[in-house]
């Protein structure tokens, strides 16, 4: 059987499609290109040009590929742009996704797998790592558009033979270890990618929205998960799914919060640079802390972190950078030899 991986030339989806290729599953991707690259899907993958809301393809790569599972990835991604083009964030996923959901009824697949984000339960005013049954309060249509599709599965499975698992993540970051494939989104607004940017002087200086949240150093805390350990949590999910487990929505994370200053800290250490922080006004829909309690994801699908800590994160995100640079031909001598003398 093969497994159909949407967005599967994005930044997590590419790292889905190795996990599962690593693990001895078929793998096939439809992507329309908008924010992935073609050289991201491993070579070994069936690539379908496409949109997951074109009814057509998806019965093509139906017919064409004994497909019994689903792991649905694309989307529109950048919370302040969901905040300016609401509507084509309902469209792009909640508009499409239903169009997924009901194609792969039609098909007679009966295993999903959807990427929720954290962003559903928004302020609900919760000061500790969130449980999955604590208020849902989305704060950015990017939010609410998530959270509408995890409402279209359930009553999906309520109704139809689907079962699904919607795993709601916190802040993905890190590269394969591997180096096969890694974040390489342009213009990206995630802390992470833009700062190991900024080391690698890609970027003049680095951004810190607000320095007055009540949080240790007044800056934003977020639950950085590594994204080799997420896409481990997606073959778990598969895994519960084929033995035929019951509708499941968790948390991802590792449960640690660190602050856009500590990230920033562990970005010099580990790239020996220093840069320039220019300090701004809190950015619009965001929050002080977001961090997971992700004891279902452990307890439900025996799901165990390899590559918790922010440094390791950190690490395979620099690595990555420096690749996507030397393929870039930027000169960074000082940060590879740096980066040459580390043991990782
Ligand atoms: N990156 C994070 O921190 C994070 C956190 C929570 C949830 N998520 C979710 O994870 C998923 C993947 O995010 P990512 O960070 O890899 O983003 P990404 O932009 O790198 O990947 C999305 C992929 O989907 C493709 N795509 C978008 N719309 C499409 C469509 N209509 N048809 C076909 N392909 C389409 C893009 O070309 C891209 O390859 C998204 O659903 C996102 O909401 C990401
Ligand atoms: O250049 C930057 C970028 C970000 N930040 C700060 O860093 C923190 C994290 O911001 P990100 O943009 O990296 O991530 P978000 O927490 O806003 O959102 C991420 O996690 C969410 C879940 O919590 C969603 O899933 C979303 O898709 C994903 O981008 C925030 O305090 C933000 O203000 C900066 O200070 N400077």
């Amino acid at each position: 059987m093969a497994v159909l991986v949407t967005g599967g030339a994005g930044y997590i989806g590419s790292h889905m499609v190795w996990a599962l290729l690593d693990s001895g599953e078929d793998v096939v991707v439809l992507d329309r290109l908008s924010t992935g690259f073609r050289w991201a899907v491993a070579p070994e993958a069936r690539f379908y040009l496409g949109d997951v809301g074109d009814t057509e393809i998806l019965s093509q790569i139906f017919s064409e590929n004994d497909i019994d599972a689903v792991i649905h990835f694309a989307g529109s991604v950048v919370v302040p742009e969901s905040i300016r083009q609401p509507l084509s964030y309902y469209e792009n996923n909640t508009g499409k996704t239903r169009t997924l959901i009901a194609a792969t009824l039609g098909a007679g697949i009966r295993n999903f797998i959807f990427s929720s984000t954290a962003a559903v339960y928004g302020a609900n005013g919760i000061d500790r790592p969130i449980v999955e049954s604590d208020p849902l309060s989305p704060q950015t249509p990017y939010g609410l558009s998530k959270l509408m599709s995890e409402m279209m599965l359930q009553d999906a499975s309520t109704a139809h033979d689907l079962r699904y698992v919607a795993l709601r993540y916190f802040n993905v970051a890190g590269a394969d270890p591997e180096l096969r494939t890694g974040q390489s989104t342009l213009n990206a607004t995630h802390l992470i990618k833009a700062a190991v940017e900024t080391a690698l002087g890609k970027r003049r200086k680095m951004d810190v929205y607000g320095t007055d949240y009540p949080t240790h150093d007044g800056t934003g805390v977020r639950d950085f998960i590594h994204v080799a350990d997420l896409a481990q949590a997606h073959l778990s999910a598969l895994r519960y799914l084929r033995k035929g487990g019951q509708p499941l929505v968790a948390n991802c994370g590792y449960g640690t919060g660190y602050s856009v200053l500590d990230v920033l800290s562990a970005v010099m250490e580990e790239s020996g640079r220093r840069f320039e922080v220019n300090y701004l006004p809190r950015r619009e829909g965001d929050m002080a802390s977001v961090i997971a309690d992700s004891t279902l994801l452990r307890r439900k699908l025996n799901w165990m972190p390899r590559h918790d800590g922010i440094n390791e994160i950190v690490r395979t995100s620099l690595e990555w950078e420096l690749l996507l640079s030397r393929r870039n031909s930027l000169s960074v001598s000082g940060l590879q030899q740096r980066l040459a003398s580390l043991t990782f």
